[in-house]
C-alpha cells in the first residue's frame, strides 16, 4: 500500500496533480468516490482535476471497496441519538420549513378546517417530507461524502446501515400519506405521495445529470402549499362548480365580487401560492449553489453555479423580479389578499431584487451570501404581509379592539324596540 500510495503521488505529479491543500483533512480516513473510483486515504487533500484525472486510471486508483469503519450497530445507539439521526435523516430543518408553508396555506385559506385536519394535515406533510429526504440521503452517500456541508450525514458516517435507512424511508413514506388519505383527502395524500418520487425520484436522479434539476427541485418546494390548500378542501383546477375568479381593485369594479367564501375558494389562489413559494426558490438556491460550487464540481453535480455561474445569477435576478407581479398583482387578484398587499408587499420584493441585482451584476461570494441572507427573512415576512392582508380579515376584530359592527347593530334595534 505504502508503495502503491508513492507511485501515485509520482504520477500525480506528472499530471500535474501533486499534493495540494489540506483543508480536507477532516476526511483523513474517509475514502471518497471520483468518475466511480474510490480514491484511497492519503487522496483526501488532493485538489480535485477532473479533466486530467480523467486521463487514465492508475492501478493505486482502483480500490474497488472502500474500507470504511464498520455501521454502528443500532443496540449501541441510544433512543436520544436514534432519534437525533432520524431527525438528520429526515433533514429536520427543511422538514419544520416544508410542515411551514402547508400551513401558512391552511391559514390563508378562506374555508375552514378542524384541529384534526389540521393536526393531519401537518404531521402528514412531515412524514412525507422526512421519507422524500430519507430516500435523497440513501442515494446520495457516495456524493456526500465528498462535501463538508453533507459529510456528517447520518449514512455518510455510518450512524445506521443503508437497509435501516430504507426502513426508515418505507415507515415515514407509508404512514405520511395513509395519514393525509384517511384524516384529510386523497387530493392531498397523492400530493404528498407525488412529491416523495419527484424529489427522490426524478430531482435527486437529475442532480448529477442536468441543470434542470433546480427547476424541478423549485415545483417540489411549491407543492406542500397546494396540500395545505387542498387538505381545506380548496380546489386546485378550475370548474363550472369553481371557476376561476378575478378579484379587482374597488376602484376598477363597479360591480366587487361578493366576499362569499365560494367565490374566494378560488383555483387562482392555489395557483398564486404555488408561484411565490416557485420563485422564492431560486434565488434562494441558486445563492447557496453558488457558495458551494466548489464541492459540487467535486462531487459531480450537474449545477448552474458550476457550469456557468453568471446565468446562476441571472435565473436569480429573473425570478426575484417575478417575485413583484405574483405579488402585487397575482395575489390580490385571486383574492387571497386584499389590494394593500400589492402595495406592502413591494417593500420586500424591491430589497429582494436589490441583492439579486447586485449578486447578477458583480457576482462574487459576499453577494451571493447577501443574497441567501435576504431570502431567509423573505419568506416569514411575506407569509406574515399576506396574513395581515387577508382578505376579510378583520384584526381589530380579531384582537378584540373593535366593536362588532353587527352585534352593534342588533343591541340598538333591540334598544329601540325595547324603548317603544
Ligand atoms: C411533502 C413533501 C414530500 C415535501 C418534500 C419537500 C422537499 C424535500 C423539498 C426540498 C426542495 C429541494 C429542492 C431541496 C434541495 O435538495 P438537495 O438534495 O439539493 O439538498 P442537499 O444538497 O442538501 O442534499
Amino acid at each position: 500500500m505504502q508503495r502503491s500510495l508513492l507511485r501515485t503521488t509520482c504520477w500525480t505529479r506528472q499530471l500535474g496533480v501533486g499534493r495540494l491543500s489540506t483543508s480536507s483533512a477532516a476526511l483523513s480516513n474517509t475514502f471518497f468516490l471520483h468518475n466511480t473510483q474510490w480514491l484511497p486515504p492519503g487522496y483526501e487533500g488532493t485538489k480535485y482535476r477532473p479533466r486530467s484525472l480523467q486521463k487514465g486510471t492508475h492501478p493505486a486508483l482502483a480500490v474497488p471497496e472502500p474500507p470504511l469503519k464498520a455501521f454502528r450497530n443500532i443496540d449501541t445507539l441510544s433512543t436520544r441519538r436514534l432519534l437525533n439521526v432520524y431527525a438528520q435523516l429526515s433533514k429536520a430543518r427543511l422538514t419544520v420549513l416544508v410542515m411551514l408553508t402547508s400551513m401558512s396555506a391552511v391559514a390563508l385559506s378562506p374555508l375552514p378546517t378542524t384541529v384534526p385536519i389540521l393536526l393531519s394535515t401537518a404531521i402528514g406533510t412531515a412524514l412525507c417530507s422526512a421519507s422524500a429526504n430519507t430516500l435523497n440521503q440513501l442515494q446520495e452517500v457516495p456524493f456526500d461524502a465528498q462535501m463538508a456541508r453533507t459529510r456528517s450525514r447520518p449514512l455518510v458516517r455510518r450512524a445506521i446501515t443503508p437497509l435501516h435507512g430504507a426502513a426508515v424511508a418505507l415507515a415515514t413514506g407509508i404512514a405520511g400519506p395513509a395519514l393525509l388519505w384517511y384524516m384529510v383527502n386523497p387530493v392531498t395524500a397523492m400530493l404528498g405521495a407525488g412529491n416523495i418520487v419527484l424529489y427522490a425520484g426524478v430531482y435527486t436522479w437529475m442532480k448529477r445529470k442536468s441543470i434542470y434539476n433546480t427547476w424541478v427541485g423549485s415545483v417540489v418546494g411549491a407543492i406542500p402549499p397546494l396540500m395545505g390548500w387542498t387538505a381545506c378542501g380548496g380546489k386546485l383546477l378550475p370548474s363550472s362548480d369553481y371557476p376561476v375568479q378575478f378579484f379587482l381593485p374597488d376602484f376598477l369594479t363597479t360591480n366587487p365580487l361578493p366576499l362569499d367564501i365560494s367565490l374566494v375558494d378560488n383555483p387562482l389562489s392555489p395557483f398564486a401560492l404555488f408561484m411565490l413559494l416557485y420563485s422564492w426558490q431560486f434565488p434562494h438556491f441558486n445563492a447557496l449553489s453558488y457558495l458551494v460550487r466548489d464541492s459540487y464540481a467535486q462531487a459531480g453535480y450537474t449545477m448552474l453555479s458550476v457550469t456557468n455561474s453568471a446565468k446562476n445569477a441571472l435565473v436569480s435576478l429573473r425570478h426575484a423580479a417575478l417575485l413583484v407581479p405574483v405579488c402585487s398583482v397575482l395575489v390580490p387578484l385571486s383574492g387571497l389578499t386584499t389590494w394593500a398587499f400589492a402595495l406592502t408587499s413591494l417593500i420586500p420584493n424591491l430589497i429582494y431584487v436589490r441583492a439579486a441585482w447586485r449578486f447578477y451584476k458583480h457576482g462574487g461570494e459576499k453577494n451571493a451570501r447577501s443574497v441567501f441572507q435576504h431570502s431567509l427573512w423573505y419568506l416569514p415576512v411575506m407569509m406574515g404581509l399576506m396574513m395581515f392582508h387577508k382578505q376579510g380579515m378583520d384584526w381589530l376584530k380579531w384582537l378584540g379592539l373593535a366593536g362588532d359592527e353587527e352585534q352593534d347593530k342588533e343591541e340598538n334595534e333591540a334598544v329601540v324596540v325595547a324603548s317603544q
